[in-house]
């Protein structure tokens, strides 16, 4: 599977294309728009949500509730555009309207793609960068992730997340006994934190930041519950599974690293006390006694949880002023700014959970049958089958 997005933060609309889904599966858009209003929760975060409601519209792929086999195209509109039709249309400019235009940005951001993106494409007007490396786009991830998320529960493949720490508190108690608990105990918390005594702490934190005109990041979870065994690949290394998970993760906006299982407090352990114990039982088949190692080993899943986390850097944007130089006059100035969120870790895991559940969705598209939907959960049973009995 493969899905490319388009669309600038301001602009009319945000779009994704998904190709390669099997025909016949069922989807509804109220699957994707229940992952759009997740990602719009969260504390935290400025007022751009409050202009936002996050619908999408399917536009292609799909025929009475079922996939086609076609690219499955989705839209969704932001309703901010109404209010920067001038500075982004899409039609050339008339002649002395730029300089009616005064949101020419010339000052770049420290922590922001601004600078590297206006030098590696010769824009100096500033926009023509943020306006796409805007996590805005993250939307449209999300609603690519909540098709996949729909594939994944329908072959009994399931998948959360949750906010492990932020600003330094970090979650004690998340001795949660199914992912069941941990999900509807996480969508009722504002920080999707399953401590509550550390949700408190964390709001605080992010009071405190905001309080200080400074933003604050943080550490999600993801797990994946109900992986077939050896999807992935030891042969190759563009087709390991842990590869790909991890490069999905870096890709969201201000993530800046991943660990799988105790991660990298691996390198700090002996081997006897990483590596999981192999056993066998007639009714569940090949397990690990323990799951240290994140339900990933050589590349492939080895059907224990997958459990990955990433951690997030703190908002670039901040009302307190960092230096930077103008790159109109080449004097430094101390930045300020309009709005900004604080803190988007909470958004940010349902982003994580959204590529998570892509990356594992398409490896189990290239792993099986794949034309129809059906196929594919045959396909899927027969191979839990035989690797019961292996
Ligand atoms: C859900 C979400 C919301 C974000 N909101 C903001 C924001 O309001 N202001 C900001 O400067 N950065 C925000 N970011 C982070 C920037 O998009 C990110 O730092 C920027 O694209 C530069 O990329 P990099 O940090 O990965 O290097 C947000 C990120 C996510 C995932
Ligand atoms: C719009 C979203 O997040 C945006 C991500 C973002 C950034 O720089 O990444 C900057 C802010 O945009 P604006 O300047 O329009 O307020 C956030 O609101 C969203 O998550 O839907």
């Amino acid at each position: 599977m493969r899905y490319l997005t388009a669309g600038e933060s301001h602009g009319p609309q945000l779009t994704t294309i998904i190709e390669g889904l099997p025909a016949g599966m069922p989807l509804v858009v109220e699957d994707i728009n229940t992952e759009l209003a997740r990602r719009q929760k969260g504390y935290g975060r400025g007022r751009r949500m409050q202009i936002e409601k996050d619908q999408a519209m399917i536009k292609s792929g799909v025929r009475h509730g079922k996939t086609l086999g076609s690219p499955v195209a989705l839209v969704v509109e932001n309703n901010d555009w109404k209010h920067w039709t001038k500075i982004m249309g899409v039609e050339p400019l008339d002649e002395g309207a730029e300089e009616e235009i005064k949101r020419k940005v010339t000052k770049p951001r420290p922590g922001h793609a601004d600078l590297n993106g206006g030098i590696k494409y010769g824009h100096r007007d500033m926009r023509n960068v943020l306006e796409r490396s805007s996590a805005r786009e993250t939307t449209v991830r999300v609603a690519a992730g909540a098709v996949a998320k729909k594939l994944l529960k329908l072959l009994g493949i399931e998948i959360a997340s949750h906010v492990i720490e932020i600003g330094g508190v970090k979650a004690n108690s998340i001795n949660f006994t199914s992912l069941k608990e941990l999900q509807e105990v996480t969508e009722a918390s504002p920080v999707r934190c399953f401590d509550q005594e550390a949700a408190e702490k964390m709001m605080k934190a992010i009071d405190d930041a905001k309080d200080n005109g400074d933003s604050i990041g943080g550490v999600v979870e993801v797990i994946v519950e109900g992986m077939p065994i050896g999807v992935g690949s030891y042969v190759h290394y563009d087709r390991k599974i842990d590869a790909k998970i991890a490069a999905a993760i870096v890709s969201i906006n201000a993530f800046k690293g991943v660990e799988f299982g105790i991660g990298f407090e691996a390198g700090r352990k002996f081997g006897s006390e990483v590596h999981d114990e192999i056993a066998w039982e007639a009714e569940k088949g090949y397990y690990r006694k323990t799951n240290r190692l994140g339900g990933l080993e050589g590349g492939m899943t080895n059907g224990m949880p997958i459990v990955v986390r990433g951690v997030m850097k703190p908002i670039p944007t901040l009302y307190k002023p960092l230096e930077s130089v103008d790159i109109e006059t080449k004097e430094v100035f101390a930045a300020s700014i309009e709005r900004s969120d604080s803190c988007a870790v909470p958004a940010a895991s349902v982003v994580a959970e959204a590529v998570v559940a892509w990356e594992v969705a398409s490896a189990i598209i290239d792993h099986f049958y794949s034309d129809r939907f059906d196929g594919l959960k045959a396909s899927i049973e027969e191979h839990q089958r035989y690797a019961k009995e292996f």
